[in-house]
């Protein structure tokens, strides 16, 4: 069979894959993506986009809660389940349409297909051959197997995106980003939820504080969480599902129409043949150098969630997929940094994080500052009527640098952007205070976030 020649083949097309292609286009190199589902992948199609969707749903809600309080009189909300969801699809239906039209654009051959190595630089898709001089694993993840009986009785966030049924009651396993987003979504319409986390705190790499926070506001809007438990089993139970598990050396049993897989992603690499590729690998984890490379095929690169050591989040796939095009066009010249990259967890309210945690930055040895507030009585949360409205900055103290900011409530999701462009560029917490903000707004509160210096 004879193969076709490209400079580049990028095995995906979510948005690593896609962030791969703007430096090698330009470069004039010749790219073929290969792309066995939606042409942009878990984040427009099946993740933050349709998502969020739901969140504002959640939030428009949280806002009618709170509505007396304003004097507003207002009946019990009636929340159509089957209208908001075909509002989510319908809002996400022409993006894989729109993205083909950039790829064809951009002079990219995208190909539908399920992509796999044949060799170190040929991959197959469906009867073709293609061979590169290099080759990107941009496929993404999946959800994490759970190794427990009844497992295959689990639905994932698919699944949560597309029934248009609500269900009366769900159990998520895992405590981390999608149980709190889905949760939150769930328990604001009406449904019943329960989170069970290994860990002894939910979302386990963010600051405890934050954390502690958001846990007491889930609790207020009835979600039921519970740390260190142990998943056995799960089984069928009257038409509805059991969860096994024990907590405290006690075996307990809860039970809901819908468990979720909440435990966490892993790479989709599994069906790539890596060995095939020669691209050395160890439990469904690529080995990478600094450069995003194949440790042992210099020619093949890994950017995205298919990448098993850097956040799974969809503007750090892009910066991946950027950083992998530039190195294939200037030679392995570039390193991610992710040190300030900002995330929330579209909880209503929200947390978002930007660098390290307290409890992080002690470890490190650094020499901090921290101002934590609880801002419930200031006059903009005040005028909000927010629930919950908390922020801790942690400061260098040496350079007077950011190390790290943390809010749940006050509009942290957008005031987050503004200390991740601070940790970037080395702007000091003495000129944030110094800036003049529009008032009154959220960031007109960050100067007394940060003390009086
Ligand atoms: C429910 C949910 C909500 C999320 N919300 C957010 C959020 O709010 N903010 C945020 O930053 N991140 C969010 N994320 C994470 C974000 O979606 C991902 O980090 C991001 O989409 C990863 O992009 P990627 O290109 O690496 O992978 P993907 O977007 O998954 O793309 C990989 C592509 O590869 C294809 N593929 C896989 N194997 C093959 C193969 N062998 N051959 C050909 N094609 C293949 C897949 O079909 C897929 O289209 C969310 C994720 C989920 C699941
Ligand atoms: N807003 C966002 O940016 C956003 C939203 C949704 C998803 N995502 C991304 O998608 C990925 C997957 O989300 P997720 O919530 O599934 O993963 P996660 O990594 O956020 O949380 C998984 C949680 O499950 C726990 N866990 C693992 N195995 C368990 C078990 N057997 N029993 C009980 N608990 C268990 C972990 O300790 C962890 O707390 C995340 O890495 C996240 O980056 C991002």
């Amino acid at each position: 069979m004879t193969s076709e020649k490209f400079d580049v083949v990028v095995l995906g097309g979510g948005n690593a894959g896609i962030g791969v292609t703007g430096p090698v286009r330009r470069a004039g190199m010749s790219v073929a993506m290969i792309e066995a589902d939606l042409l942009g992948g878990t984040c427009p199609n099946r993740g933050c986009t349709p998502k969020k969707v739901l969140v504002a749903a959640g939030h428009a809600l949280h806002e009618i809660e709170r509505a007396s309080i304003h004097h507003i009189a207002i009946g019990k909300p009636k929340l159509d389940w089957a209208a908001l969801i075909d509002r989510e699809k319908d809002m996400i239906k022409d993006i894989p349409a729109n993205l083909a039209r950039a790829m064809a654009k951009r002079n990219v051959e995208v190909i539908k297909g399920h992509g796999a190595f044949t060799g170190p630089n040929t991959v197959r898709v469906g009867s073709r051959i293609l061979e590169a001089r290099q080759i990107v694993i941009a496929t993404g993840s999946k959800p994490r197997p759970l190794p427990i009986p009844g497992a295959e009785l689990m639905i994932t966030s698919d699944e949560m995106l597309s029934e248009r049924e609500l269900p009366a009651s769900v159990i998520f396993i895992g405590g981390g980003v999608i149980a709190l987003e889905f949760g939150h979504v769930y328990a604001r319409a009406g449904a019943d939820v329960a989170i069970l986390e290994a860990l002894p705190q939910l979302l386990p790499a963010m600051d405890a504080d934050a954390v502690a926070r958001l846990q007491a506001e889930s609790e207020r809007i009835g979600i039921r969480l519970r740390t260190t438990v142990s998943v056995k089993r799960i089984e069928q139970a009257n038409g509805r599902l059991r969860v096994v598990f024990s907590h405290d050396g006690a075996e307990h049993a809860t039970e809901a129409d819908r468990v979720v897989n909440g435990a966490g992603r892993i790479a989709n690499v599994d069906t790539l043949d890596l060995s095939a590729g020669q691209v050395e690998h160890a439990n469904g984890r690529v080995a990478i150098d600094g450069h995003l490379r194949s440790t042992s095929n210099p020619n093949v690169y890994v950017c995205g969630d298919a990448v098993p050591t850097s956040p799974q989040l969809s503007p750090i796939a892009t910066y991946e997929g950027d950083i992998v095009g530039r190195n294939i066009v200037e030679r392995a010249k570039y390193s991610p940094d992710y040190a300030s990259m900002a995330t929330s967890v579209y909880t209503v309210p929200p947390l978002a994080s930007v660098g390290l945690t307290e409890a992080v930055a002690r470890q490190k040895g650094f020499a901090i500052d921290v101002h934590v507030n609880d801002m419930l009585d200031w006059f903009s949360a005040k005028t909000y009527a927010e629930t919950v409205a908390w922020s801790k900055v942690i400061v260098d103290r040496s350079t007077d640098r950011i190390l790290g900011a943390h809010f749940v409530g006050h509009s942290g999701q957008e005031l987050v952007n503004i200390f991740g462009l601070a940790m970037r560029f080395g702007i000091t917490a003495r000129q944030i205070r110094e800036n003049v903000y529009a008032y009154p707004t959220f960031s007109s509160d960050i100067k007394h976030m940060l003390g009086h210096g």
